[in-house]
């Protein structure tokens, strides 16, 4: 793990939202995306070297609509930034962590993505980014 890549946080309204943390930044969001796979479009603000990355489920099946229902909105993930995801899921996988999906996958911001299970991660859902070059 190399750095904090993003801090996700899930929002009722991207529209909402986006107008928020741009008050609350002081800059507007630099994209916005969909991920039909994950259920959500998602906008990625910098402040500084740290990305906050904001999510609206885009219907009622996805982790974040289950995640809004049950939690609220707020902090739903901390993602790493790792230079090898195959090798990291395998390192993680040994150490005991369970690793909610052993291919990486598409993810946004021209990333290969996985999770790590809450349950095995002191209650935080972990996600793990490679910079797909
Ligand atoms: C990929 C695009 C983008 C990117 O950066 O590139 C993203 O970040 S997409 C983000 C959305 N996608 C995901 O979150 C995929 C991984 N998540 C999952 O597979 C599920 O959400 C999972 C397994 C974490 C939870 O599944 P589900 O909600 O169906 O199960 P439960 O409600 O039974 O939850 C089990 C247990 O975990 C707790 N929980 C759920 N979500 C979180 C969370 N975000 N942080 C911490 N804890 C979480 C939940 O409260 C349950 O605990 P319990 O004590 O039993 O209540
Ligand atoms: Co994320």
């Amino acid at each position: 793990m190399r750095k904090i890549e993003h801090i996700g946080i899930a929002v009722k309204s991207l529209k909402e939202s986006n107008e928020l943390f741009e008050k609350l930044l002081g800059t507007p969001a630099y994209k916005e995306e969909e991920v039909a796979s994950e259920g959500v479009k998602t906008s990625f603000f910098m402040n500084g070297p740290n990305k906050i990355e904001l999510l609206e489920a885009t219907n009622p099946d996805s982790p974040i609509a289950k995640f809004l229902e049950k939690k609220g909105e707020g902090i739903h993930h901390i993602a790493f930034d790792v230079e090898d995801i195959v090798v990291e899921i395998e390192r993680l996988k040994k150490e005991g962590f369970t690793v909610l999906n052993e291919m990486p996958k598409k993810g946004a911001d021209n990333k290969l993505v996985a999770f790590l299970h809450p349950k095995t991660t002191n209650g935080v859902l972990i996600e793990l980014c490679q910079e797909i070059k």
